[in-house]
């Protein structure tokens, strides 16, 4: 792939902090030497830091279903399906003892600390009437959370990226410091910095959004290489003042996406999706750019798999199971797309723009994105994964 000419950012190390320059060279010396993997990844490893959940999903009232979620479940699952070889994870994420998914994909390869506090648990409450792709379409009620994540429970070592991806508040504004330590990239969620919690007596805290210009983690965007936030979310971040600190992706439903930085924006297409439950998209969505930069995309051609594995999410109820068929199309696309054995997260700079191979990139993950739409058309309702009761009503939640 040609390297993208125009906008390129530094990565969001300070450069008198000692610690972070030891990680440029480590990083450096581990990862772009040879023959690794497809992209030339040779043990790249991430840091996801957020914590599993229950969610209850409810409709008219009633329960319609309970599945594992958190944004780490969605986010790992994706990254441990798309990342090139040579690219490894580490997740930090805390649990109750009544964990009810301990045995689920996501939670058994990335087993979560347990605490004597209550897993946070989620309700999400769809609406009949979403009017538009933008529109909110759910009410999310924190009925319990579990323990924060402290700078003390990261691993003491270095990471070529790290994904912030709280959903409860259980990222510290000190652990978010910690982690852009610890990483050379950091990519966070902007659930994890703006969410405030209502009413926590009866029947939990409703979520609410808060300036993040107010909050303590305002003055780390300098240092965070991509901030994503959803069309809900994007006024409290202020996209116009946080894309001259950082890189800001603003995803919209089924729209897609755009993305803002400091001189420059770009939209980025969807792909066709049946939808049956939007909860997870925009996880999806972060851990697919992700792993697209993983494999040396710019940042605008990385979206494009991260539109992909949002549209994934939202065919699937819960943390969804994909086709190997589809991944290995998936892989088989962008090993022919990405010539260059090397990635963004390990280089001196990302690149934003667009790159020739774009257009070419999103029709042929068109394709693939048929064969989940074939997947879900011929699979029975119920997944397997982890759900503690299957969902009889999938295609009523809205789209
Ligand atoms: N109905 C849909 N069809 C296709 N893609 C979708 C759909 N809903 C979501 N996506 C993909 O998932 C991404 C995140 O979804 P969005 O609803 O914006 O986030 P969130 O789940 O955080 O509210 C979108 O940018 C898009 O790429
Ligand atoms: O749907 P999405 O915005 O990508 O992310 C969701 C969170 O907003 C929600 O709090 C959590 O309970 C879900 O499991 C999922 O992580």
């Amino acid at each position: 792939m040609a390297p993208s000419p125009a906008a390129a950012m530094p990565l969001a190390a300070e450069p008198d902090d000692p610690e972070v320059e030891v990680e440029v060279v480590v990083v450096e010396e581990r990862g772009v030497k040879g023959g690794g993997g497809v992209a030339g990844l040779d043990e790249v490893e991430g840091l996801v830091v957020g914590s599993y959940c229950h969610d209850v999903l409810l409709r008219g009232g009633r329960a319609v279903g309970e599945t594992l979620g958190g944004a780490a479940a969605f986010v790992s699952n994706v990254l441990d399906a798309a990342s090139p070889a040579g690219a490894s994870l580490a997740v930090v994420s805390k649990v109750g003892h009544d964990f009810a998914y301990a045995t689920a994909a996501a939670p058994a390869r990335h087993p979560p600390v347990l605490c004597a506090s209550p897993t946070t648990s989620f309700h999400a409450r769809f609406s009949d009437d979403a009017a538009s792709a933008h529109a909110p379409d759910r009410q999310l009620r924190r009925v319990h959370a579990c323990d924060p994540i402290y700078p003390a429970d990261l691993p003491d070592r270095r990471f070529a990226y790290g994904l912030a991806v709280g959903v409860a508040g259980e990222v510290l504004p000190e652990t978010l410091e910690r982690m852009i330590r610890l990483c050379r990239a950091v990519l966070v969620d902007a659930q994890a910095l703006i969410r405030a919690f209502d009413g926590e007596a009866k029947g939990g805290g409703a979520v609410r959004h808060v300036a993040l210009e107010a909050t303590p983690y305002a003055r780390l965007l300098p240092r965070v290489a991509f901030l994503k936030a959803s069309s809900e979310e994007a006024p409290y971040v202020g996209v116009e003042t946080a894309r001259r600190r950082c890189c800001v992706i603003v995803t919209e439903g089924r729209d897609g996406c755009r993305l803002y930085w400091d001189g420059g924006e770009a939209r980025v297409a969807p792909f066709p999706a049946v939808q049956v439950d939007p909860t997870g998209a925009g996880d999806s969505f972060l851990a697919g750019f992700a792993s697209g930069l993983l494999w040396g995309l710019s940042a605008t051609d990385a979206a494009l798999l991260g539109n992909f594995f949002g549209a994934a999410a939202v065919s699937q109820v819960g943390v969804p199971t994909f086709d190997p068929k589809m991944l290995q199309a998936v892989k088989q696309i962008l090993e022919k797309a990405v010539k260059r054995p090397c990635t963004h997260i390990n280089g001196n700079t990302f690149t934003f723009q667009r790159s020739n191979i774009h257009d070419e990139l999103h029709k042929s993950l068109q394709e693939a994105a048929m064969l989940v739409c074939e997947q879900k058309q011929a699979n029975s309702p119920a997944t397997d994964n982890g759900d503690i009761c299957s969902i009889n009503e999938l295609t009523s939640l809205p789209s």
